[in-house]
């Protein structure tokens, strides 16, 4: 599975112009459903871990931000590697157009219960940004006009709300990691995606930042 050359040219245009892309239907309704039935499954058998903000020994949980649920990816059903796979293959595409020197990619399946939100935040900051391009993509089908949930982008300074995107399936949004304020309205209803994010992996001062 690849993406298709005219949703790659839209993305990197995007990149480009307005520092994030928003695609509906980039990502294969089956591959959707199969990713979403995996983490229906992990949610039901005690597979997900609260998520919490900072890296190391400054990782908190903080409800009062972000009130996900996630499991890395790891590679270990089909589904995971088709997606790990289209990934791969954009991370390619980036490199060869952008020159950002991408070298990984990591990647969470993230589920929002009722009632949950993640307030405005960046996914890196500047001088330690080792995530360079964030993505995410949605997996809910038919979400509802007044499910909530909309993941809203805002301008640099966070003055003005850019785009506001329904989380429904297929639904594919990347961005500048260190650049780009965005936040996850209430949801009404579970809110099943993969967050994700390529990486630069380098040295600053002779820190490496952790994988994760
Ligand atoms: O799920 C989304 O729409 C965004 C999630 C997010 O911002 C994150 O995990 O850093
Ligand atoms: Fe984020």
């Amino acid at each position: 599975m690849t993406l298709d050359a005219a949703t790659l040219n839209r993305l990197i245009d995007g990149l480009v112009d307005h520092g994030h892309f928003v695609g509906p239907d980039v990502v294969d309704a089956g591959l959707c459903r199969a990713l979403h039935d995996e983490l229906d499954h992990l949610a039901a058998h005690d597979g997900l871990k609260a998520a919490g903000i900072g890296r190391g020994e400054q990782h908190q949980l903080r409800r009062d931000i972000r009130g996900d649920a996630i499991r890395w990816l790891t590679r270990d059903s089909q589904a995971q590697r088709d997606y790990l796979a289209l990934m791969d293959d954009l991370q390619r595409q980036i490199n060869r157009t952008l020159y950002l020197g991408l070298f990984e990619f990591e990647a969470h399946f993230a589920r929002y219960p009722p009632g949950t939100f993640y307030r405005t935040h960046v996914d890196s900051f500047q001088g330690r940004a080792n995530r360079v391009i964030s993505t995410v993509l949605y997996l809910n089908p038919g979400w509802p006009d007044d499910g909530g949930g909309e993941m809203v982008i805002y301008a640099d300074d966070a003055s003005r709300e850019l785009v506001r995107i329904p989380p429904e399936s297929g639904t594919f949004v990347c961005f500048l990691a260190d650049r780009v304020p965005h936040a996850v309205l209430p949801t009404r209803h579970p809110r099943a995606s993969i967050a994700g994010w390529f990486r630069r992996n380098a040295s600053l001062g002779g820190h490496v930042d952790p994988a994760r």
